[in-house]
């Protein structure tokens, strides 16, 4: 048990040191793409599937209400939350459309879709990043995966943020810990010190 509690954090660090060695100035830019959506009047769609369908939520959350400072809300939507909107597709036509059926009805060209997949090769977060650009929205990606490329999802997205190992579990680590920074980075660029 000891071992395991001492690998569980030697990797998640490692993790975070690989991802912030590799992409410090790509979490910069997929910020300033937030804070670029955000005052253009533009929102930002967010979804991924099991632990990262949480961080979606997680993420619209601290948008939408506050992060570190108390402002006017931002405009974010986790596309993870409607148990009847994802049953009804995933039930009636297919779970890989689950979110892409989402962005056609919310998107529009000024907003920013951010999918989120530890492996980058989940088809529903796949066709939601297809969908989002065929309607001209800016697409963002957080990926895992030891090749370091974000998958298919990295190839086909305007900015895609990887950690650079194999173990989902630490990839949504160090995932949480990139999406706390993009809101504290944003709140901070809108709203300053207020
Ligand atoms: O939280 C975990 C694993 O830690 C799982 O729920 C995990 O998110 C699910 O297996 C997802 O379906 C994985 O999808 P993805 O990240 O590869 O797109
Ligand atoms: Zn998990």
């Amino acid at each position: 048990m000891e071992q395991i509690v001492s690998e569980g954090l030697i990797n998640s660090v490692m993790a975070k040191e690989a991802f912030v060695t590799e992409s410090r100035k790509k979490l910069i830019d997929l910020a300033c793409l937030m804070v670029v959506t955000l005052r253009q009047g533009g929102k930002i769609l967010i979804f991924g599937n099991g632990g990262s369908a949480a961080d979606a939520q997680h993420m619209a959350a601290e948008f939408v209400n506050r992060f570190l400072i108390n402002r006017r809300p931002l405009a974010a939507v986790a596309l993870s939350t409607d148990t009847s909107i994802i049953t009804s597709i995933g039930n009636d036509f297919s779970f890989d459309e689950i979110f892409s059926k989402q962005v056609q009805a919310l998107g529009k060209p000024e907003d920013l879709a951010l999918g989120i997949s530890t492996s980058g090769s989940s088809m529903n977060v796949i066709k939601g990043i297809e969908v989002a650009k065929e309607i001209g929205m800016r697409t963002a990606v957080l990926t895992g995966g030891i090749a370091g490329d974000g998958g298919e999802l990295g190839r086909i997205s305007d900015i895609f943020l990887n950690v650079p190992t194999a173990k989902t579990q630490h990839i949504q680590e160090v995932h949480l810990w990139v999406e706390h920074l993009l809101c504290e980075i944003v709140e901070r660029e809108i709203f300053g010190e207020e």
